[in-house]
């Protein structure tokens, strides 16, 4: 891990099949120790851009480098350990096997049986890869990507298929992992997992790249916040929807819930109406809510 030049350098690139831009104009880069989550609806890039990365699909337009070099070159150097969505593992092999056959493939392997415990997948070495539950097979994959000492582990929505318990023991090995100063670069929609795991967030919709900052980044950009509070009586909705800034509101039974891009202006004009609110809470959007304002924003731009 002695670099100065960035783990991931991508400059301008672009990729399209047919009339789809699956990216587009892209231009990132990834500093050592970062674990970085790619967050995305379906069809937003992430798998396109983690073939880019990995040098499994050529660029149309603009320049990927790792570590200084080619896609090719760093991974011929064991510099890179992917987990890919669709990575097919071989039939007739068991796990040892095939975790073994990796491991020589690494030019600084660690020792088979520390793999095999790390991913978890001591207990099923002796089973035959395609005898695998969908969880368990994620698992083997993971041993795969890290069979070696690599600066920069790729992952395409690596807990897809894990249960819960099993997500949370694969995401404190990812950050162990992290720890010892490697690069993590995860795909992933699921947005709780950006906001627990990640310490940086890239946000791609249609290609481009829309956010790129922590999570508490990412959700003060969506700007808006949440009011909530509770009024007596029979609530007439009428004044409540001419507040100010309000984008949203939701009434259930004495409890009124709203969006504001200004909360303080709207909860001023709340008081102005003569209103009395118990209860009154004002927070910020969980990053699903502000992923969503950010992606909404965006289409609305481009309509
Ligand atoms: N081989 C291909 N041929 C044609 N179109 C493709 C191909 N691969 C991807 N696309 C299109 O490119 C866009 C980006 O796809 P990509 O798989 O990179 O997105 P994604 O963010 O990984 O989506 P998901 O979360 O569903 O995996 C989509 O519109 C997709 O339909």
């Amino acid at each position: 891990m002695t670099t100065t030049a960035p783990v991931v350098a991508f400059d301008q690139v672009s990729k399209a099949y047919g009339e789809v831009r699956a990216v587009d104009g892209l231009t990132l880069t990834l500093h050592p120790g970062e674990t970085v989550a790619l967050l995305g609806p379906n069809g937003a890039g992430k798998s396109t851009t983690l073939d880019l990365l990995l040098g499994l699909k050529a660029a149309d337009n603009g320049s990927v480098g790792l570590f200084g070099a080619t896609p090719r070159e760093a991974i011929v150097g064991g510099r890179v350990g992917a987990m890919l969505q669709t990575g097919g593992l071989m039939d007739e092999v068991t796990v040892a096997e095939l975790v073994r056959l990796a491991c020589d493939l690494h030019p600084r392997p660690y020792r088979v049986s520390e793999v095999l415990a790390r991913a978890g997948v001591a207990q099923i070495a002796d089973r035959k890869v395609n005898k695998l539950s969908g969880g368990q097979a994620q698992r083997v994959r993971f041993a795969l990507a890290t069979a070696g000492d690599s600066d920069l582990i790729v992952l395409d929505e690596p807990t897809t298929g894990m249960d819960v318990t099993t997500r949370q023991a694969f995401w404190a090995t990812m950050r162990e992992q992290a720890d010892q100063g490697r690069t993590v670069l995860f795909a992933t929609h699921y947005l709780e997992e950006a906001d627990a795991v990640a310490d940086r967030v890239l946000v791609l919709h249609r290609g481009r790249l829309l956010a790129d900052g922590t999570a508490a980044e990412i959700k003060a950009k969506a700007g808006a916040r949440r009011v909530s509070f509770d009024l007596e009586g029979t609530i007439d909705e009428t004044p409540l929807r001419e507040l100010p800034f309000l984008t949203t509101i939701d009434v259930s039974g004495q409890t009124v819930r709203i969006q504001s891009s200004d909360a303080d202006a709207t909860v001023h004009a709340l008081y102005g109406l003569g209103l009395y609110p118990r209860n009154l809470e004002v927070a910020g959007l969980g990053l699903e809510q502000a992923f969503v304002a950010i992606t909404a924003a965006e289409e609305a731009k481009q309509s």
